[in-house]
């Protein structure tokens, strides 16, 4: 605590009053301010010093004592510094005061105004006196204010001082952190440099957000546009939303199940496909060891032929032994016979002694003769015998080896039959794996919402065979993933093409196994989606005979016949379900961009020549649920296949058709064929209304190849423009524009919905693998692989719950 002086709390308080007074005088009027707060010494002729005049008793700027004795002392002065009157102005005046008599010399009177004035003086200067005193009073004061302050000061020096050793020691401590914070400058200072590059980085990066941004925001404000337009579209649909409902719910059960099937299913693929990895190594462990056993087989086979020859020959051999053997045994009875009657007659000749003894002689020599010869004989069969022994025994080891090699036969063979029953169930197993991976494979096309895309290469036809220089230029991977997939065109120089689709059909391939991969496909038209099948590619590719076939021969049946005896076969088979099914055909072809009915009858013979449907406006339209109808067009109700099949006739010889330098019979024309299927079931109240559009399309063709002229060159130019639309509508839906000239052309207005809607949509691109078409095939093949990339949505069902009976 600082102890503070008397002096140092009176010049204090002091201080303290003056500044009091001095606010106080503040509102108080000029002329009393000035009357109390300031007397110039010039005012009071005292000299020039400026004092404040204070009251020497109590320090105060208000008039003293002494002043007010004054006063008394010049009463007639008191009135006029009671009125407030400035001292100086009485100064001046009394200074200047001049002494007036009536008379000249009228000195007494004189006298008495200057024994007044000079009372007024003294008291005046009596005042001043009393002023002067005060001043000294007052410098003594400050005298003793000046000391306090000065010891105050030494005392601040003091603190200063020990402040200045502390601030001195506090800023050599500021001084090292001002080094280290410096230090911590530079190194901030990198930092911020290195931030800065960042923040540069980041700006342009912002930039190029905020130009993606300003894009994004331009498309969003597209899609708000289209958003609105959907809300519409959705206001209109919820009307039938609410129907759904209901229908939604069951739905959904069956879609839960659908994914509970599907999820079992993806794990009995993986499952399958684990199983598939296993069986086809066992397959193969076990296609090596039965190729081994084959051999072995073949040998023990060979070994046991080469044995039942040989023991054919024993055989033989014995049997000839036998039969010579039988042949000594009767000649030796024969002689046995001879040498008794021999014997009895020799007897007989004893007996009746007159025969001479030549005769006898002779007789005896025959019988030694026939003796002798009977040894020899006896020798040969003896001899024969042991052979037969011999024989007998090497043909007894032979049978047990051929039992032996039977024996091992039979193990063989059973060996080989389990080898082979394992072969077929592990072929079963792999056989079920492929489906469900194809089912799968399906599900996932669908739900990615790609157009898919089939590629099939035709034989070499016979003209083509014939010549020398045309030979394939279609190869297939071999092994991997692409096997089935993969198709690469080979150019003469070794240079390769490889493109790979959902499915690659070589030239082996046969009309019903193209058909299995796409009868699902076909089958969800009656479940009620919308499914189109077309058919692209260069003319002469093959087109046609993929679409159409020779429906009339049951292995070039197309795709058409096919589709439509299934679609026949499975909604018989629903009508137990309880579903009914209403089924309409029509067929129309787009020549030189105008629409032609190939349904339409001619009704008189004038009309016979004309061409069908040609004189009819044909105008195309789309309703909101993506349904297509073209006016005019002929609807005929159809229930199986043998009505279809006659219809296809008629369009057959309807359709433009004609020779080119390419092919024989040249479809100059698009033809679709639209199969419209509505079901109705009666137990569930349920309805569908699916579409099967199956499109054979016009082949492109070079017109330096074709060398079309006339009716022809008019023909090939409307297709090639037809196909550069349905190029620019693929590249459009591909690359996501936002406006895809659908409108360009006929055929692209009428796929519309096919090609940007939510059908169900599979393309064939035909190949022809002869080395002159590589360039068309080549085209052909980059086409296709822009069409699999279109993303043309999900597949939509269409079901209502029922609302009008059909
Ligand atoms: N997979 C195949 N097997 C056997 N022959 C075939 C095959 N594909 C096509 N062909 C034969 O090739 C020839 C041309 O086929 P197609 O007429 O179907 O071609 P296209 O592409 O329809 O031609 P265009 O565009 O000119 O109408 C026909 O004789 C056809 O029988």
């Amino acid at each position: 605590m600082k102890r503070v002086s008397t002096a140092q709390r009176n010049g204090r308080e002091m201080r303290r009053a003056t500044q009091q007074k001095e606010k106080e005088n503040i509102g108080a009027p000029p002329e009393k301010k000035r009357k109390f707060n300031s007397i110039s010494s010039s005012e009071v002729g005292l000299g020039n010093e400026n004092h404040e005049v204070l009251c020497p008793s109590n320090g105060q700027a208000e008039p003293c004592a002494s002043q007010q004795d004054v006063s008394e002392q010049l009463p007639n002065c008191k009135g006029e510094w009671e009125d407030g009157k400035m001292w100086s102005e009485q100064v001046e005046a009394l200074l200047n005061a001049k002494f007036l008599t009536k008379a000249k010399f009228d000195i007494k009177g004189r006298n008495e105004q200057m024994t007044e004035h000079i009372k007024k003086l003294r008291s005046c200067i009596r005042h001043f006196r009393q002023i002067e005193a005060s001043y000294v009073l007052q410098i003594e004061q400050l005298q003793n204010l000046s000391r306090e302050e000065k010891l105050h000061w030494e005392a601040s020096e003091v603190a200063m001082a020990e402040k200045h050793t502390q601030i001195s020691n506090n800023l050599s401590i500021s001084q090292d952190r001002c080094a280290a914070l410096e230090k911590s400058l530079v190194a901030a200072e990198e930092q911020k440099k290195d931030l800065l590059a960042t923040h540069e980085r980041d700006v342009s990066e912002l930039e190029a957000s905020q130009h993606s941004c300003f894009k994004l925001s331009g498309e969003l404000e597209k899609l708000k546009l289209d958003m609105k337009a959907v809300e519409e579209k959705v206001k209109s649909l919820q009307d039938i939303n609410k129907r759904l409902s209901e229908y939604n719910t069951s739905l959904q059960d069956y879609n839960s199940k659908l994914q509970n099937d599907a999820s079992s299913a993806a794990q009995e693929n993986i499952r399958t496909q684990q199983e598939k990895i296993a069986i086809l190594e066992t397959l193969s462990a076990i296609r090596g060891s039965a190729a081994a056993l084959q051999t072995q087989l073949d040998s023990a086979k060979l070994a046991a032929e080469e044995e039942n020859k040989q023991k054919n020959l024993l055989h033989n051999d014995l049997e000839w032994i036998r039969t010579e053997l039988q042949q000594c045994n009767e000649e030796r009875h024969q002689y046995q016979i001879q040498n008794q009657t021999l014997v009895d007659e020799n007897n007989r000749f004893r007996e009746f002694t007159g025969r001479s003894a030549s005769e006898l002689e002779s007789v005896t020599n025959k019988a030694i003769a026939l003796e002798e010869s009977h040894d020899l004989q006896s020798e040969q069969i003896r001899n024969l015998l042991h052979q037969l022994d011999a024989s007998n025994s090497k043909l007894q080891a032979l049978e047990l080896s051929l039992e032996l090699h039977k024996k091992a036969d039979a193990d063989h063979v059973g060996k080989v039959m389990e080898l082979q029953l394992k072969l077929s169930e592990a072929e079963q197993r792999l056989n079920e794996g492929e489906i469900i991976r194809r089912k799968l494979h399906n599900t996932i096309q669908e739900l990615k919402g790609n157009i898919r895309v089939f590629c099939r290469v035709r034989p070499l036809i016979v003209d083509e065979e014939d010549n020398e220089l045309a030979h394939s230029v279609v190869q297939y991977p071999q092994a991997g993933e692409l096997v089935g997939h993969g198709i690469d065109l080979v150019q003469a120089e070794g240079q390769k093409y490889a493109f790979s689709f959902d499915k690659v059909f070589g030239p082996d391939v046969s009309q019903e196994n193209v058909f299995e991969e796409i009868s699902q496909l076909v089958q969800s038209a009656l479940d009620g989606y919308k499914v189109c099948i077309f058919a692209y590619g260069q003319t002469g590719s093959g087109k046609t005979y993929t679409m159409l076939g020779q429906p009339d021969q049951p292995a070039h049946k197309g795709l058409i016949p096919r589709s439509l005896e299934q679609i026949f076969r499975s909604s018989q088979a629903l009508q137990c379900q309880g579903w009914k099914f209403r089924m309409q055909a029509s067929m129309l072809e787009i020549y030189n961009e105008s629409l032609r009915d190939l349904l339409v009858t001619p009704k008189s013979d004038s009309q016979k020549n004309d061409a069908p449907g040609i004189a009819k406006q044909y105008n195309i339209k789309h309703d909101n649920l993506g349904h297509t109808q073209v006016s005019e067009l002929t609807l005929v109700e159809v229930t199986n296949w043998r009505e279809v099949s006659s219809l296809l006739r008629q369009a057959a010889q309807s359709r433009s058709v004609g020779k080119t330098a390419m092919n024989e019979q040249s479809s100059r024309s698009h033809c679709v064929f639209t199969l419209r299927i509505s079901g109705v079931n009666e137990s569930t109240e349920q309805q569908v209304q699916g579409v099967l559009n199956l499109v054979d399309l016009a082949g492109s063709e070079r017109l330096s190849r074709s060398g079309a002229t006339g009716e022809r060159l008019k023909e090939t130019q409307a297709i090639n423009k037809s196909l550069a639309c349905l190029g620019d509508v693929i590249l459009a839906i591909a690359n996501k524009e936002q406006h895809v000239p659908y409108r360009n052309s006929k055929l692209t207005y009428l796929l519309q919905p096919c090609l940007g809607g939510d059908s169900k949509t599979l393309m064939f691109v035909n190949i022809a693998p002869d080395s002159k078409s590589l360039h068309e095939s080549l085209c052909s093949l980059r086409f296709a692989a822009k069409v699999n990339a279109c993303e043309i949505g999900v597949p939509r069902r269409h079901t209502t719950s029922r609302v009008v009976p059909i």
